[in-house]
């Protein structure tokens, strides 16, 4: 197809060459800016001889414009989603592999002709776009480029839009660090319009929402942000097969909240004045369940703080980090109450983890016996482990004998800290007489012991040292199961470990 056709009418008086270089100089405004007369303005846009000749359309019941306001609404609130879910199709390989840099995403696109070719040179070698790149703070990218191949297809910016007679070339796009600004330049073929040889006022809106959008969510705490609102005035028609500019500023942040304006203009040449075509106001509002949210590259999704505080931590993660240690006799009923007490909090939805001999003493601690020694060992290594569950904001439950008061006293000591954020060590003892324990005799380690087959055997060969103040106190042979968990969860609520919300 000849080059000049395939390019939009007011590039088709001359070549690619001549209509692209006319586009950047004085000559832009004559070949390629070409208002209809009577559309000076929006208001006049709308009342054009096009649109005179139709009939007034009867006032809408308060009902349907109700339903058209919500539809409008649901339609932005979709668009502005910035989080892409999963496409069946996408490349795995691809999301796997991460997203681009904004570098890298500078020479993904090759362009497919002479047409491209052109419109692609004429973005990047642009006067505005070489000022743009000269600016330190301004970080250069093609958004679109990011998207995965094989949910292009699927994606309206990226995809339903792109391509010749659309947006030609991916638009290139300059952000502010933290989210303060962004400009993009974007070509907008003549398979766009609305009015003939005027781009649809959709589609500027959809830039718009999109740009905006994109402007903020650096300043976000999850980097997503979902259009809440969007006002647009539109100023002057926006004439296809046309270079513009998309200018945005991000006003006001507040929490999961950011204010942007912004607006549409045209790309000329150095020393002249853009022609303004809409302007816009946006509100975007980062979902609450933003950190979980779906997005299509989970595994890059960085988002990096420097020192990390415990309280932000169990903010996000929307609980308290502790450890519930259990401690008594082989056979108290430690590892019993222990799992029944999980199994309630996981319930409760809370995350919730138990350390006992199965995780422990068969993996991190199979090197260490029952010497007075190796069970020092033992306690402080599940004490640190304890402790990195904690602090991880997911409540740690050990179930060990732990006899030796000074061995329970170091974990303790290891959830404490000197900058009053010391992690809750609640120490639970499940109280039992030997007797009962050797009554029970589960695993019949009490009746090899009393046989000398098990030598250093807790509570006959072995001391016992009994909490002298433990913040649970459980008599495991006069209560049930039930009635254990019960008690450790009102002391929870009690001292406001867990939320009265958390409840089943
Ligand atoms: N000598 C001796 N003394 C006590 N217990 C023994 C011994 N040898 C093996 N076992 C089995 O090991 C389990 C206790 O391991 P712990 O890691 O909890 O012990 S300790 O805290 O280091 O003292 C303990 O499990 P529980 O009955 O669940 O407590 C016993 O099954
Ligand atoms: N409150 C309870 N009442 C009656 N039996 C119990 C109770 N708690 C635990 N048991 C029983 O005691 C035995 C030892 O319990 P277990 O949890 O294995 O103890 P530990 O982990 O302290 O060695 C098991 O047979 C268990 O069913």
């Amino acid at each position: 197809m000849a080059l000049a056709s395939r390019l939009s009418r007011p590039f088709a008086a001359g070549t690619v060459k001549r209509a692209a270089s006319a586009a950047s100089g004085t000559t832009y405004k004559k070949s390629i800016v070409r208002f209809p007369r009577t559309f000076t303005t929006s208001s006049r846009l709308f009342t054009d001889q096009a649109t005179a000749s139709i009939p007034p359309i009867a006032q809408k019941s308060i009902l349907r414009r109700t339903l058209g306001f919500f539809s409008i609404a649901f339609f932005f609130t979709t668009l502005g989603v910035a989080v892409y879910i999963p496409s069946m199709v996408a490349s795995a390989k691809e999301i796997a592999k991460g997203p681009p840099t904004d570098e890298e995403t500078l020479t993904m696109y090759v362009p497919a002709d002479d047409v491209e070719r052109e419109i692609e040179e004429h973005i990047r070698n642009h006067p505005v776009a070489v000022e743009l790149r000269s600016r330190p703070e301004m970080s250069e990218s093609r958004p679109h480029m990011k998207i995965p191949f094989g949910y292009k297809a699927h994606n309206f910016t990226g995809g339903t839009l792109m391509g010749p007679g659309r947006v030609a070339v991916p638009p290139f796009a300059w952000n502010e660090a933290g989210g303060k600004s962004m400009v993009s330049i974007s070509y907008l073929g003549e398979d766009l319009c609305g009015h003939p040889g005027i781009i649809h006022g959709g589609m500027l809106a959809t830039m718009l929402d999109e740009g905006l959008a994109r402007c903020c969510f650096a300043a976000l705490p999850n980097k997503i942000g979902m259009t809440a609102n969007l006002n647009i005035n539109y100023r002057a028609p926006a004439p296809a097969g046309s270079f513009v500019v998309l200018r945005a500023e991000t006003t006001k942040v507040e929490g999961r909240k950011a204010w942007v304006k912004g607006h549409i203009e045209t790309l000329v040449g150095e020393g002249e004045t853009p022609v303004i075509l809409v302007e816009a106001t946006a509100l975007f509002i980062e979902p609450k369940l933003a950190a979980k949210m779906a997005r299509v590259y989970p595994t890059h999704n960085i988002t990096w703080h420097e020192g990390l505080s415990r309280s932000e931590r169990n903010d996000l993660r929307k609980q308290k980090g502790f450890t519930l240690w259990f401690t008594g006799l082989s056979a108290s009923g430690k590892s019993t109450i222990a799992t029944a007490a999980e199994q309630h909090l996981l319930h409760l939805g809370l995350a919730a983890y138990r350390l006992d001999g199965d995780n422990v003493r068969f993996g991190l601690n199979k090197d260490l016996g029952f010497s007075e020694k190796d069970r020092n060992e033992n306690i402080r290594r599940i004490g640190e482990v304890a402790k990195l569950f904690a602090d991880s904001s997911t409540i740690a439950l050990t179930s060990f004998i732990s006899p030796y008061i000074s061995d329970r006293k170091i974990a303790r000591d290891l959830h404490s800290s000197d900058k009053g954020d010391a992690l809750p060590f609640i120490e639970v003892f499940v109280d039992i007489p030997v007797e009962v324990a050797e009554a029970r005799d589960p695993k019949g380690l009490y009746k090899k012991a009393r046989a000398g087959e098990i030598p250093n055997f807790t509570g006959i060969s072995a001391p016992y040292e009994a909490p002298e103040n433990p913040e649970i106190h459980i008599r495991n042979d006069q209560v049930t199961v039930e009635e254990a968990v019960a008690k450790i969860m009102e002391y929870l609520y009690e001292h406001k470990l867990i939320e009265k919300s958390a409840s089943a």
